[in-house]
C-alpha cells in the first residue's frame, strides 16, 4: 500500500497539515524543530498504532489542544484498491480510537499487514548496540510479514509462557498443569524458532548483496542463537531446567531469549565498526527485509528515514539513495539541508519535495529551497 494523502490535526507542532505524497521518494526538508520527524512519527503510527519516540500517545497531542487526529488514504499501486485509516487520541479518553475502512480493526496486526513500515533513524543503531530484544523485534518483523504461521504461534507461546511463569511462582505446582503448559511452550516455541532460523537463512544473502553495494566491508556475519541449549529440543530443555526455573520464578531459556549476533571478522560489529559503517550495516539489514518481503509476498514496505545524511559521507549517501530508488517503493526522507539530498535521482518524475516550516508543510521544488 502506498500512502496517497496524510492529514494531521494538532499532531505535535503540526496544527493543521496535509500532504499528498508521491509513490516513490518523498523528501521533507526543513530547519531543526520545524516538524519533519513528527511527520514520520505520524506515518509510523499508521502501521503500528504507536510512536517511535514516546511511550504515551497523549504526548503527541499539540500542547494547546485536546486531541490529535491522523487521517490517511492509501492506494495499492497495481490494483488501485483504496483504503482509509483514521487515528485519534483525546486527552481525556481512556483509549486511542482507530478506524480502518470506517471500522474498528481487529488488532494492530491488521494495520501492520496493511501498511508495513521500516524505520531508519538515529536510534536504528540500537539494532547493533541495544538489547537482544531490539534484535528479536527486527527479526520478528520479517517473520511476521512473511510467515502466516508466526502470529498465532507467537500469541499461543506468549500465553503459555505467562501461565508457566505464574505456575513456577506457586509454592505447590500441579504436575499435570505444568506438563500441559510445558507442552504448549515447547511446541509453539520450536515452531517460532524454526520460522526465525528459516527467515534468517533467506535474509542473509540479500543482506550481503546490499552491504556489498553500500560499503567495502567484508566478513559481516549474522549468527542466530535460539535461546536455549543447542544440544536438546525445547521440551527436554524445559524439563532439565525446571529446578532452576522454580528457583528464579520464571522460564530462563526459550525463544523469548533468542539473540542475533552481528559480527565483523568475528568481533561484535558494535565494538569495531565506525558510526558510518554501523549505519550502512543497519540500512543494509532493513533494505534486505523490504526486498525479501517484496520477493515473498509481492508487498512493498514504506521506508521512513529520519535525517538520512547523518553519519554518512557523500559517497555512501549517494549509494544509499541509489539503492532506495531501486526498491521501487514509497520512501519518506527528512533532511535539514536540501543540498545534501540533491542526487542524480533516476526518476525525478516519481519524486516529491516538501518544505516543512514552523509546523506547516508546502509541496515545493528543490530549486526553491536550496
Ligand atoms: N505535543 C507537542 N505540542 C506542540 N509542539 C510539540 C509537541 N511535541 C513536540 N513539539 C515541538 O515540535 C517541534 C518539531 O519537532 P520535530 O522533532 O518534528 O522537529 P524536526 O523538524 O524533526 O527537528 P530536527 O531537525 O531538530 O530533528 C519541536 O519544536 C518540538 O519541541
Amino acid at each position: 500500500m502506498a500512502l496517497t494523502r496524510l492529514k494531521l490535526t494538532a499532531f505535535r507542532n503540526l496544527l493543521d497539515a496535509e500532504i499528498r505524497p508521491a509513490s516513490g521518494i518523498n523528501l521533507l526538508i526543513g530547519m531543526n524543530a520545524s516538524g519533519k520527524t513528527s511527520v514520520l512519527e505520524a506515518i509510523y503510527l499508521l502501521s503500528l498504532a504507536r510512536s517511535f519516540r514516546s511511550k504515551r500517545l497523549k504526548t503527541l497531542i499539540h500542547h494547546d489542544e485536546g486531541a490529535f487526529t491522523v487521517f490517511a488514504e492509501f492506494a495499492q499501486p497495481q490494483t488501485q484498491i483504496k483504503t482509509t485509516l483514521g487515528i485519534q487520541r483525546q486527552q481525556h479518553a481512556p483509549e486511542t480510537e482507530i478506524l480502518f475502512q470506517g471500522q474498528k480493526p481487529q488488532g494492530v496486526a491488521e494495520l501492520a499487514r496493511h501498511f508495513p513500515v521500516q524505520l531508519i533513524n538515529p536510534d536504528a543503531f540500537r539494532l547493533l548496540e541495544g538489547s537482544p530484544k531490539d534484535r528479536r523485534q527486527f527479526l520478528d518483523w520479517g517473520v511476521f510479514h512473511t510467515q502466516p504461521l508466526f502470529m498465532s504461534a507467537w500469541q499461543r507461546f506468549q500465553r503459555a509462557l505467562r501461565q508457566r511463569n505464574s505456575l513456577l511462582r506457586h509454592a505447590r505446582i500441579d504436575p499435570l498443569e505444568l506438563r500441559l503448559w510445558d507442552q504448549e511452550v515447547a511446541t509453539t516455541g520450536e515452531l517460532i524458532s524454526t520460522l526465525r532460523a528459516e527467515y534468517l537463512d533467506r535474509l542473509r544473502p540479500i543482506f550481503s548483496q546490499f552491504l556489498m553495494r553500500l560499503t567495502e566491508l567484508q566478513q559481516i556475519d549474522i549468527h542466530y542463537q535460539r535461546g536455549w541449549d543447542k544440544q536438546v529440543d525445547l521440551s527436554s530443555y524445559l524439563a532439565s531446567a525446571l529446578a532452576k526455573d522454580k528457583e528464579q520464578g520464571f522460564t530462563q531459556g526459550g525463544p523469548q531469549r533468542a539473540e542475533l549476533r552481528v559480527t565483523a571478522s568475528g568481533r561484535l560489529a558494535v565494538d569495531v565498526l565506525s558510526r558510518g559503517q554501523q549505519k550502512c550495516v543497519v540500512s543494509a539489514l532493513k533494505l534486505a527485509q523490504g526486498a525479501l518481503l517484496a520477493e515473498q509476498t509481492g508487498q512493498h514496505c514504506t521506508y521512513i528515514i529520519d535525517d538520512l545524511p547523518a553519519e554518512l559521507d557523500i559517497q555512501h549517501r549517494q549509494l544509499f539513495c541509489e539503492l532506495l530508488e531501486e526498491q521501487n517503493t514509497q520512501v519518506f526522507i527528512t533532511a535539514v539541508e536540501a543540498q545534501a539530498m540533491q542526487q542524480d535521482w533516476k526518476h525525478p518524475d516519481r519524486m516529491a519535495w516538501f518544505h516543512v516550516k514552523h509546523g506547516k508543510i508546502q509541496p515545493t521544488q528543490f530549486s526553491s529551497i536550496s
